[in-house]
């Protein structure tokens, strides 16, 4: 990775300017701006949102954000929000991992939806997609619809935005608010991961009640771009995602000319492996609640709109306990992704860059040999889950997978076997 320096915290009232004297000091809006630039603010909240969720930036930036061609409607291609063409289906759904483009494709042509539920136009819902790209863009372009989520399977990705460079690599996660305008670059030639869209309430840190104040995703491991620009001119494409839908524009010089910015909605990036995994230390398997990163809540205290949860390496102590994740169904609606290694519910056929999704009280749990191993297992030893990383966007709404999701040729028709040899034990006494 390259050098890039980063302000940490989450959320913080970040300041930070590339040209010495760009910020104005004790005004946000000067009638003339130093070095010639404008002024912008970009609101990711309703003006009037409490203190503790007001989320906006000031730019101090070469040309306003206004200046582009008018957009056109154009083919959304396999990035989309139409959950709605196929009936939702309650089976257990697998899918292996997708394979890297031959023909040239940037991130966004990369991006495949794979389900969602709810929609932009109703703020409420998530759009949750894949990413297989081979080409790093040479546009720009900003989602009016959702934060995007991205985590990468493989592939180092540098993130170009109008508050800055962000890089990451997997194991990482970045956070691009709504509306910012980016350019995704390949690092490695080619890449592959995840996406979710958030159309909901803008991701946040959860609260930890009993855990204390520190444990699971700590605040200072976040971290935000410091100003940069490119002051460049030429013709470039600006695409906008706006109610599912891609829009086109032309716009004659790169959007990412914000020489200073201060405020509290901008990119972030965070390394999953800072997580601090906490755990049963006497019996028992914990709700995966424990493992919560950040999560978009809905209008309901206590219920996600989006759960992003994660299951890093960790010791498993616990005594007369089945260890691994337990049978069961769920209200929510669980869409699993593998960023390496080898998830503990699953012995085979969960693959790196692969997918599952189990929807509302659909039954899953582990499967057969994962079972038969894990009920005939020494207790007397902790167990250690190393080198792997899956996690899961969880919703409190269904899933519905999309029509090209389910005509995929790496979804697994056969996911459904792996169940088929849990025998009967009952015995009558
Ligand atoms: O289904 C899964 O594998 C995810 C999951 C993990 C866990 O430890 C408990 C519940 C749960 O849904
Ligand atoms: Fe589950």
């Amino acid at each position: 990775m390259s050098n890039i320096a980063y302000q940490t915290g989450f959320a913080n009232e970040f300041a930070t300017e590339a040209l010495p004297g760009t910020l104005p000091v004790g005004r946000n809006s000067p009638q003339k701006v130093a070095h010639g630039l404008y002024a912008e603010q970009i609101s990711g909240t309703a003006f009037t949102a409490p203190r503790h969720a007001n989320r906006r930036t000031w730019f101090y930036r070469i040309r306003p954000a206004v200046l582009h061609t008018p957009f056109q409607h154009v083919s959304s291609g396999s990035f989309h929000n139409r959950f709605d063409e196929q009936p939702a289906t309650p089976n257990q759904l697998r899918w292996g991992a997708r394979p890297i483009p031959e023909a040239p494709t940037d991130f966004v042509a990369g991006l495949f939806t794979m389900a969602g539920n709810g929609h932009p136009s109703a703020g409420t819902g998530i759009g949750i997609h894949r990413y297989a790209a081979n080409q790093s863009m040479q546009r720009f372009f900003y989602n009016s619809d959702a934060e995007m989520l991205i985590v990468p399977e493989s592939g180092r990705l540098r993130l170009a935005t109008e508050c800055g460079l962000l890089e990451i690599e997997p194991q990482e996660i970045a956070v691009i608010p709504r509306g910012i305008r980016f350019r995704v670059e390949l690092l490695d030639g080619q890449a592959r991961g995840y996406v979710c869209e958030n159309f909901g309430a803008m991701l946040r840190l959860p609260d930890l009640g009993p855990i204390g104040s520190n444990g699971l995703a700590n605040p200072r491991d976040f971290k935000a771009p410091v100003a940069w620009y490119e002051d460049v001119e030429g013709d470039f494409e600006l695409l906008n995602k706006f109610n599912g839908e891609l829009w086109s524009g032309r716009i004659k010089h790169s959007p990412l000319d914000v020489v200073g910015w201060h405020g509290n909605f901008a990119p972030y990036k965070y390394d999953l492996r800072h997580f601090n995994t906490i755990g049963s230390i006497s019996f028992d398997h914990p709700d995966p609640s424990i493992f919560l990163v950040l999560s978009s809540p809905s209008d309901t205290p206590g219920v996600g709109n989006m759960d992003f949860v994660i299951f890093p390496p960790r010791w498993l102590v616990q005594q007369d306990t089945f260890r691994p994740p337990w049978f069961h169904r769920n209200i929510a609606s669980e869409f699993m992704g593998l960023i390496t290694g080898v998830y503990d519910a699953k012995a085979d056929g969960f693959v790196p860059g692969g997918a599952s999704l189990h929807n509302c009280m659909s039954g899953h749990g582990p499967d057969h040999a994962t079972f038969e191993k894990a009920s005939n297992a020494d207790l007397s030893k902790p167990d250690v889950i190393e080198n792997t990383m899956a996690f899961m966007f969880e919703s409190r709404a269904l899933l519905r997978p999309t029509a090209q999701a389910l005509g995929a040729p790496d979804l697994q028709p056969d996911y459904w076997q792996c169940w088929q040899g849990l025998q009967k034990h009952f015995r009558h006494p």
